[in-house]
């Protein structure tokens, strides 16, 4: 299929050509491989009803025209959705990182982390402490549904306010791109001498990022059920055992629920309020889901359950805590508070620090 030695290729969102030599025709022929292979996963996961597909825009060749290879734009090579587009995005992080740090290089430094804390212990102690749900407080400076929720955004401030508040673990966004965040703020938070565990708020697509989380002073990783097929979901989960990390599995329907329920060693759920594709956001989702048979499973199971995003007031809090969960994953409601701290007592209506 790419025999020809010398072929231009035109790249619609560059808006440029380049003229590729014999060397480079090699290079597009692991390219097109690529792309058959990352064909495959996408069909395997649309079995599973995954809607998001993992390839970045490196489909192959549309048409030859003489010696010109055109790569139009197109259904294929276009995210249909903004989590589509941070995962495709992802991809490409992933790989250059991992060129840099390859898990030779990560597998070192493990031993330096700092000692892992116990996530979902400290989620339990709250809920017991408090009555009220454990809470995870998210450190955050931007999203991609609200933009920009703190413009003077001290990461350890607002760590330490949280932890002072009463919060039982963190969440800190490490994705630069679309939430402004870092693994340096992970570093710099674990390093201040806060002792919430942390979760590692990273769109996990690959092993390698659990052990680069947890070489990084991680507590928990977030797994996304939307973007990983169940294959995948099962080795990770087996790897953050062994790393001693705890994996939060994100759920935001019923089939993502009944497919997580199916792996084995999940002890920790979350239902995502928000829809990652369209942002809509509708609190009755974690009600929705853990009515009938499936809380049934997760009672029997003791599995702890996470209401995550859209949760701003006690009646919210009430409401995903009657509907069965233990613990709450919540943002922009406190990150937007000249104190953090303060806004925990605001959204649980009293003052949970202990
Ligand atoms: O929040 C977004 O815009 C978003 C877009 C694409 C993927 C993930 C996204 N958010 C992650 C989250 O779900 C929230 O950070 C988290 O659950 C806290 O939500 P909130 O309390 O509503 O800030």
């Amino acid at each position: 299929m790419h025999e020809r030695q010398s072929v231009k290729s035109v790249d619609p969102n560059e808006g440029s050509a380049t003229i590729a030599t014999s060397g480079e025709s090699v290079v597009e022929a692991l390219k097109v491989k690529e792309w058959e292979v990352g064909m495959f996963h996408n069909e395997v996961a649309a079995t599973q009803g995954i809607r998001i597909r993992r390839r970045p825009p490196t489909g192959p060749p549309n048409h030859y025209v003489g010696p010109f290879q055109f790569r139009l734009q197109n259904e294929g090579n276009t995210p249909r959705n903004i989590l589509e587009e941070i995962v495709w995005n992802k991809d490409n992080e992933v790989a250059q990182l991992k060129e840099r740090k390859p898990l030779i290089t990560i597998s070192k430094a493990l031993g330096n982390a700092p000692p892992v804390r116990d996530f979902i212990g400290a989620l339990r102690a709250a809920n017991e402490r408090t009555g009220l749900p454990g809470l995870i407080a998210e450190v955050k400076k931007a999203s991609p549904s609200r933009g920009i929720l703190r413009e003077n955004f001290d990461p350890v401030e607002i760590a330490q306010s949280y932890e002072k508040g009463g919060a039982a673990c963190l969440s800190v966004l490490t994705d630069e791109k679309y939430f402004k965040g870092s693994f340096e703020n992970l570093e710099l938070i674990r390093n201040a001498g806060v002792k919430c565990p942390l979760l590692c708020k990273e769109f996990i697509i690959d092993a390698w990022q659990l052990y680069y989380a947890r070489s990084k002073g991680a507590d928990a990783v977030l797994l996304i059920a939307a973007v990983l097929p169940d294959l995948d979901i099962k080795y990770m989960v087996k790897i953050c055992k062994l790393l001693g990390l705890t994996a939060l599995v994100e759920v935001h329907d019923e089939m993502e629920f009944d497919r997580v329920l199916g792996i084995e060693g999940v002890e920790l759920i979350g239902i995502n309020n928000r829809n990652l594709e369209t942002f809509e956001l509708d609190i009755s989702t974690t009600k929705k889901l853990l009515e009938g048979e499936r809380g049934k499973i997760i009672r029997e199971r003791n599995i702890i359950m996470v209401g995550e995003s859209g949760l701003f007031t006690p009646e919210d809090i009430a409401y995903v805590q009657e509907a069965g969960v233990k613990a709450v994953l919540v943002g922009e409601s406190i990150v937007k508070q000249s104190d953090p701290g303060k806004g925990i007592s605001n959204l649980f209506g009293k003052d949970i620090s202990v």
